[in-house]
């Protein structure tokens, strides 16, 4: 990626780093809003061309089938798996996360299929089952946070290379892998910025 040879010097956004996200639907804006008020740029990621502006990227929740039929149409679902594949520090939430599973449980075909997961879509049931809970997360920050489950996925299944970072009761719900962090949780829908946070350090700025 040499994208920090088009950027402004002038630039005062915190390290020259841009985040971008995937703007095709869903919660695009609540995650752009986030990584601004920690002090970074946050760009939409519509089109290939984006993925040459950005340093990390975020791919929200929606419903990933309707995403990844965009993705193909817009011939972006293997230019972005590529650039994933080669180190491009990403982190999904809910259907996010289920784009980049390598299994979808009952499901014949997977969307990116670069993270070595099996996930559960609608695990926890219908929209009635969308809840909120309060958890710590030692590995992201000493608070406890407020996790938001919409119609969420959960991890079924995780490779040796896949870290579970969190579980709520049996059900895994937060891992990361190499390059890629995935929530089936919104941390973008809670006022608390340290998820965004932790991805930008560990992820973007850590690799
Ligand atoms: N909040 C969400 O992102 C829901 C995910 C959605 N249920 C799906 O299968 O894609």
């Amino acid at each position: 990626m040499n994208k920090h040879t088009s950027i402004d010097e002038n630039s005062n956004s915190k390290d020259h780093l841009v985040i971008g996200v995937l703007a095709i639907q869903g919660g695009v804006l609540e995650h752009i809003n986030h990584i601004k008020k920690l002090g970074y740029d946050a760009i939409e990621v519509k089109k290939i061309e984006d993925l040459e502006k950005i340093d990390g990227i975020i791919l929200p929740g929606g419903e990933s089938t309707a995403i990844s039929k965009i993705l193909r149409e817009r011939n972006m679902l293997n230019p972005l798996a590529e650039a994933i594949n080669k180190g491009l520090p990403a982190w999904g939430t809910c259907a996010g996360m289920i784009l980049l599973a390598k299994e979808i449980e009952g499901e014949d075909a997977c969307h990116l299929g670069v993270m070595d997961i099996r996930v559960k879509r609608n695990a926890y049931g219908s929209q009635l089952y969308s809840f909120v809970t309060l958890e710590s997360i030692h590995e992201v920050c000493n608070e406890p946070l407020e996790l938001i489950f919409i119609r969420a996925p959960y991890i079924v299944e995780v490779s040796k290379e896949t870290k579970v970072i969190h579980k709520v009761g049996e059900n895994i719900v937060a891992a990361k892998e190499k390059n890629i962090l995935v929530t089936s949780f919104h941390p973008e829908l809670s006022s608390s910025l340290e998820f965004h946070e932790y991805f930008i350090e560990k992820f973007v700025l850590g690799r």
